[in-house]
């Protein structure tokens, strides 16, 4: 089904009202709408067998960011996320850039890697060869343990063994299953095969084998996203639009060098990426620790994201990152709102979700960076975050918008001025 992911005065209606309006562009069925329109779509019986020691439920805001356009289809992104002012930057700039183009996404295949620590070996690099050599027979161990994901063309497709020759614990050697999880995220999956390995493994080197587990640096798997923007796109009342493009290049300089920097800029893309991932019934703090490690892979702490000036003059911006996502396993078939989200974004494999995912990150990079290098962070974010402090100071109904509006109006958004706000009202 194509949709129109344009949202236009989609934040002046109420939340029953763009519920409807999702309903009917995504297609959503009366089961799938009573979810989203009661509190708390997940059962606590449900909830009690996705963790441990469950004594209630934890609720986020559930939005739709619009006007994403990703290699020519338009898509409405689900977002979870308890931040003011993310879904609207995401949209914003969705919207922007959805008069040049859009997103051009792309992606690797959906390989993991799992590791076998391998100590007390007196010749790692002769031991290294040794597994090597036996490579298509550790290749079978690990696929003898997971039919459903051969008959799908996936499996462990080879290995690596990396050699570290000191240590403080002495020789390691370390084995790398490549494993092809398809639609899965795959951190149970290449586990099992890592501990199914083990034992075959000690028995090729003589050593003893301790962790067996997946690396969350998922580099084989990564997700890109490229956008480009004509500095017309950009203008606005107070900027031309080449001042913003000087601005948003000036601000990815600083990223590139300097980590204090890098850390926000980068925490600027995860506002993206992380409600879509919660969305989507996802594991967030791997997909975090995935891109900060993937952040590091020049030695330095940097930028996720490139942003350059094409030879026409045009802000191109590019986010290339680990995306370890999955349609299937961990929570995202438990949790009856993450099979809704996958719904509401018409997709069908994991690599589209890991697609969708950097794209969204890098629109909310570009929406960060062009508010931070023109009028500041605070004008947007603080408008959208006075309701949050009006709340928080006890304003409830109508006194919640009347509160906020004050406080943007006298730019003074802050919880001692919104409780004299409501003080004075009261009085
Ligand atoms: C907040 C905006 C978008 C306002 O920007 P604006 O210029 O006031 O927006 P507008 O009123 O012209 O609206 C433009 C479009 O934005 C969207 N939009 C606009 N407002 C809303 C709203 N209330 N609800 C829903 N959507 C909204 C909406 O799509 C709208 O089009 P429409 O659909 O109306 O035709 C802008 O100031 C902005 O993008 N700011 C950046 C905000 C941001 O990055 N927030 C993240 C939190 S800060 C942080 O944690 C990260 C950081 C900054 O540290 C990272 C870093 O340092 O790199
Ligand atoms: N460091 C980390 O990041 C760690 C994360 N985790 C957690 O692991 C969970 C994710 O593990 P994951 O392996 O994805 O989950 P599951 O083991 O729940 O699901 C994967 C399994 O689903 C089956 N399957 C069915 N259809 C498909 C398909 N189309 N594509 C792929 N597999 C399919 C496969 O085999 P079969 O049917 O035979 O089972 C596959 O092994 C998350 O909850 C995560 O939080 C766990 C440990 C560490």
């Amino acid at each position: 089904m194509n949709i129109d992911s344009s949202l236009p005065n989609f934040r002046s209606l109420d939340p029953a009202q763009r519920l409807a309006h999702i309903v009917a562009k995504a297609g959503l069925d009366a089961r799938e709408t009573a979810l989203l329109s009661q509190s708390g779509a997940l059962p606590l019986e449900t909830a009690n067998g996705m963790i441990e020691n469950v004594i209630g439920k934890f609720e986020l805001p559930y939005a739709v960011a619009g006007y994403f356009q990703i290699n020519g289809r338009d898509v409405l992104v689900p977002m979870a996320v308890e931040e003011p002012s993310v879904v609207a930057a995401a949209s914003f700039m969705a919207k922007l850039v959805r008069a040049s183009g859009g997103f051009q996404t792309s992606s690797t295949g959906p390989l993991m890697r799992a590791q076998v620590q391998v100590m007390g070996i007196g010749d790692p690099y002769g031991a290294r060869l040794a597994l090597l050599h036996h490579r298509q027979e550790i290749i079978d161990i690990a696929n003898s343990r997971d039919q459903v994901l051969i008959g799908l063309g996936g499996g462990c497709k080879d290995i690596e063994v990396h050699v570290f020759s000191e240590t403080p614990r002495g020789p390691m050697v370390i084995v790398h299953l490549i494993v092809d999880v398809r639609d899965a995220m795959g951190a149970n999956t290449v586990n099992t095969m890592a501990e199914a390995v083990a034992q075959r493994i000690e028995q090729i080197t003589g050593g003893t084998v301790r962790l067996r587990i997946l690396s969350n640096l998922a580099d084989l798997r990564l997700a890109r996203a490229r956008v480009q923007v004509p500095a017309a796109l950009l203008e606005s009342k107070h900027y031309r639009g080449e001042v913003v493009i000087d601005g948003i290049i000036d601000a990815y300089a600083f990223a590139a060098i300097d980590p204090y920097r890098a850390a926000t800029h980068n925490k600027g893309i995860m506002n993206g990426i992380d409600p879509v991932i919660v969305a989507t019934g996802n594991d967030w703090r791997a997909v975090e620790a995935g891109a900060h490690a993937y952040a590091c892979r020049q030695g330095h702490y940097t930028s996720l994201s490139t942003w350059e000036i094409a030879k026409n003059g045009d802000l191109v911006g590019t986010l290339e990152m680990p995306m370890p996502v999955g349609l299937v396993g961990g929570a995202t078939k438990t949790h009856p709102l993450a099979r809704l989200s996958l719904k509401i974004l018409q997709i069908k494999t994991a690599q589209e979700l890991a697609e969708v995912a950097v794209a969204v990150g890098l629109a909310q990079n570009m929406g960060a960076l062009r508010a931070l290098a023109t009028e500041g962070i605070q004008r947007g974010h603080m408008a959208l975050h006075a309701r949050n402090i009006a709340i928080a100071a006890g304003a409830k109904g109508a006194d919640v918008d009347r509160v906020a509006r004050e406080m943007v109006a006298a730019k003074d958004v802050r919880a001692d001025f919104a409780a004299q706000l409501l003080k004075q009202d009261r009085a």
